[in-house]
């Protein structure tokens, strides 16, 4: 990190606040002194809140780890046997079918997202970003100007410069989770809230114009990623009320999605609704972190060991049971129940195997679609016509299946049955080979990677991390192509050496030599055979990404 000092501009900061990232003048006309204030507001009023509800998110996990399962909580059987309803969708989103992602930055994506033919987009500044001071100032420009309408971006290599269509996506933003600090802005000397940042510099920019647009007099309109159980959402909706008064605008403007993408907030679901009934906009099947979830929750139950990463899919029953309970859960709250990411995405140089990719997509939307899903992601615009095919043909001109009751009775012990088939040796290395190139990316600023033909991002990576981590943690059996092999640190320390080579044939030695992937290397290992599982390999590989600009005060990291 740089410590040299200068006397180069500097953001104008209100009481309390210190911003040390890299100073430009683009940022500073996002991070102004009234927008900084309107964040350190935020983060003073529910820091506290935040700050107990992990506390709690600890707790549970302490009982889980002493044996406990994950249940419905009987204090709120009235919530979830009660007759009420979330406030009707706002008309501008009526028809989500198609929801393409991708992350805020960069600013050429951006564009193609709003003029990729889906009906919405979430731009991203958590699963698909890494959260470098460069991505998320630089994502926070370009979503002003993409709600203006001004975006434009020029491509010198190809000599293009591309400008929204008339007809656009409309957006919705997910700020990162509650458990993520921003280094680069300190608020009474701690780190700020990172979704705080998110959410607050982006409200305090664009509601007026939002409202006046895209969202017909609601909004501005987000995702809410990796809640843990109801009072992380109460948080949010004390967060929108607080954000709708100072804007002076109705209470209830404010929609949010949220993912239900842990184990825990799969037991909480009407709860979550209930305390945003007026400014929810449904929930979405967030599959990838909620594989992962189940390992962290599970993680000191041997009898609940994952088989291999890429057998465990929505057909596995505990994730099809999840996503009936969500469809269900808001078709009678009477909100959007949404799809998630298959993670394929198309083959450039195969016709046959992107063909097949496409035909893997096609077949997990027309399960999605008619098990009652209203709409559904694309990770990627080639996939778009596929999935809008299958969706319109399943809805018959109708925006949504909303007014379609799911009658499903989902059991507890539905929501937690293990998932069945082979554990190898081929998906370890596998896990190791995708986590590394995929950590090595995100250092170097990449949040979302192309790999073997998949999407992956922070939520997929999370899942060979720690499946790695549960198979040597419990000494798992693994198959080597018939021969059993017991999971241990010294079988994983044998594989990341073979796989780094691998990775570097594959990658080639200049691009390996200039990339951060031994450093990745590094860190995927010593995650994988730590004694206690880290809670997140976003957050332990955050300070790696940390940078102050020259003249900062002093350092701060975590
Ligand atoms: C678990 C979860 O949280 S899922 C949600 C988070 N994950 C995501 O959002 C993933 C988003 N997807 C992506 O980032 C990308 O599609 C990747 C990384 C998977 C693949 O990227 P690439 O290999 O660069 O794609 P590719 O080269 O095929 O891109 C072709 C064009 O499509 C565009 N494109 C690709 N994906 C997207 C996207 N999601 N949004 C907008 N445009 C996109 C590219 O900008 C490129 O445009 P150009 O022709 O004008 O240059
Ligand atoms: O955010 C989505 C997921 O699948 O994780
Ligand atoms: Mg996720």
């Amino acid at each position: 990190m740089a410590t040299t000092t200068t006397t180069a501009a500097a953001y104008d900061t209100p009481e309390g606040v210190d911003v040390r990232g890299r100073y430009d003048p683009e940022f500073a006309a996002i991070l102004t002194r009234d927008a900084l204030a309107f964040v350190a507001a935020l983060h003073r009023e529910f820091r506290g809140a935040v700050r107990h509800a992990m506390e709690r998110r600890r707790d549970a996990q302490r009982r889980y780890d002493a044996g406990e399962l994950p249940q419905f909580d009987p204090a709120t059987r009235f919530v979830r046997e009660g007759e009420w309803t979330c406030a009707p969708p706002p008309p501008a989103v009526a028809d989500r079918t198609v929801e393409i992602t991708g992350p805020a930055e960069p600013r050429k994506m951006v564009i193609n997202a709003l003029n990729s033919g889906a009906k919405v987009f979430m731009a991203d500044f958590e699963d698909a970003l890494s959260p470098t001071w460069e991505n998320l100032m630089q994502g926070q420009v370009n979503l002003r100007d993409a709600v203006a309408g001004t975006i434009t971006y020029h491509d010198a290599t190809r000599g293009r410069t591309y400008r929204l269509n008339d007809q656009t996506a409309k957006l919705f933003v997910r700020p990162r989770g509650w458990h993520l600090p921003e280094a680069h802005v300190l608020i009474d000397g701690e780190p700020a809230l990172g979704c705080l940042v998110d959410f607050g510099l982006y409200f305090f920019h664009n509601h007026a114009a939002f409202r006046a647009g895209q969202g017909d007099g609601f909004g501005p309109f987000f995702y809410l990623p990796k809640m843990e159980h109801s009072r992380e959402a109460r948080i949010w909706n004390g967060v929108f009320e607080r954000a709708e008064a100072a804007a002076g605008i109705a209470r209830g403007s404010v929609r949010a999605t949220v993912l239900v993408e842990t184990l825990p907030a799969a037991f909480q679901m009407d709860e979550i609704l209930h305390e945003l009934r007026d400014h929810s906009a449904g929930l979405n099947c967030g599959r990838w972190d909620y594989i992962f979830s189940y390992v962290k929750t599970f993680r000191a139950h041997p009898d609940r060991l994952l088989p291999d990463r890429a057998l465990v899919g929505m057909t596995q029953h505990f994730m099809r049971s999840y996503s009936h309970l969500l469809i269900r859960t808001c078709h009678r709250r009477g909100v959007h129940a949404m799809g998630g990411m298959a993670a394929q995405i198309p083959i450039k140089d195969d016709a046959a195997a992107n063909e097949a990719a496409l035909e893997l997509v096609r077949k997990d939307k027309l399960r999605e679609a008619r098990a009652g899903h209203d709409g559904t992601w694309a990770a990627h615009p080639g996939l778009i016509p596929a999935i809008r095919e299958v969706f319109e043909a399943h809805l018959g001109g109708r925006p949504n299946q909303i007014d379609t009751s799911v009658d499903v009775t989902i059991t507890e012990e539905d929501l937690v049955q293990p998932p069945s088939g082979a554990r190898t040796v081929d998906g370890l290395r596998l896990n190791v080979r995708v986590g590394v190139q995929y950590l090595a990316a995100w250092l170097a600023g990449s949040g979302s990677v192309p790999l073997y033909s998949l999407m992956e991002d922070a939520a997929t990576a999370e899942i060979s991390r720690v499946q790695n981590w549960q198979w040597l943690r419990h000494a798992a059996d693994l198959d080597a192509g018939g021969v059993r092999v017991r999971a241990t640190p010294d079988l994983l320390v044998r594989v990341l050496q073979e796989e780094m080579a691998r990775v570097e044939e594959e990658v080639g030695a200049e691009r390996f030599r200039n990339g951060r992937y031994a450093e990745a290397g590094k860190v995927f290992a010593k995650q994988c055979v730590a004694p206690e599982l880290d809670d997140f390999l976003t957050l332990d590989a955050y300070n790696l990404i940390v940078e102050h600009h020259p003249g900062a005060a002093s350092p701060c990291k975590l």
